[in-house]
């Protein structure tokens, strides 16, 4: 893997177009006031949104794939994941007990019925899922924002490890501006029309 995703003129929503090269392993964090337009430019990079200009893995532009094939590789995982099957399972790939451990989760949570998952445990697993079905690149909207503090660290930590092993482009919007001095290689900032650099750790 490790491949650098770039954004290449992408204009979508209210905001201008943007220039953007995230490297592999990298994560450039998104911040920007409610409603700024963080989710849209996620969902425009999946390709979910309608944008002008281009988005490439490496040598890969977006158009060149079908669309669940570009989402399989550039995934997304959403503020709020759905869930489609009746079991936890049938959305992963094959399982992975160190990452379910370092989530908190025993293996058969794989046979848990979808509809009882809390919040919390919906948005771990929402990662966790993501991650098992070996993505080249990450979109992370909000992917803390349901959890309390000692498991936001711990699944932090989990995320950001496996970013860093995997090689991993991450594009991660958040409003919390530790977690951005945490976690983050660069910091962007939406003021308005404009996607700007924060000097870092800054929200
Ligand atoms: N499909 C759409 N068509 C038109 N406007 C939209 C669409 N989707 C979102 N918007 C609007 O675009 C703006 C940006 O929404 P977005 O969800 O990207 O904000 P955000 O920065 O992620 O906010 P928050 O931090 O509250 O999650 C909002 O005003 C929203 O109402």
């Amino acid at each position: 893997m490790n491949q650098t995703l770039i954004l290449n003129g992408l204009a979508t929503g209210e905001l201008d177009a943007i220039d953007l090269t995230v490297p592999p392993g990298g994560i450039v964090c998104l911040s920007g006031p409610s409603g700024s337009g963080k989710s849209r430019l996620l969902r425009a990079v999946a390709d979910l949104d309608p944008h002008e200009g281009e988005v490439r893995l490496d040598g890969t532009p977006a158009h060149s794939l079908k669309a669940n094939e570009w989402r399989r590789r550039v995934m997304l995982v959403p503020a709020e994941s759905r869930w489609w099957h009746d079991t936890v399972g049938e959305h992963c790939g094959v399982p992975r007990e160190s990452d379910l451990t370092a989530l908190g989760f025993e293996p058969d949570v794989h046979q848990w019925p979808v509809s009882r998952l809390s919040s919390g445990e919906k948005q771990r697993l929402a990662l966790y899922r993501a991650l098992s079905l070996d993505p080249e690149a990450l979109l992370l909207d909000e992917p803390t924002a349901n959890l309390d503090e000692a498991t936001r660290d711990r699944v932090e930590q989990w995320l950001v490890k496996r970013i860093h092993d995997q090689g991993l482009p991450a594009l991660w919007a958040t409003h919390d501006p530790s977690q951005i001095a945490r976690v983050s290689d660069t910091h962007y900032r939406i003021n308005g029309r404009r996607l700007e650099e924060a000097s870092h750790g800054t929200d």
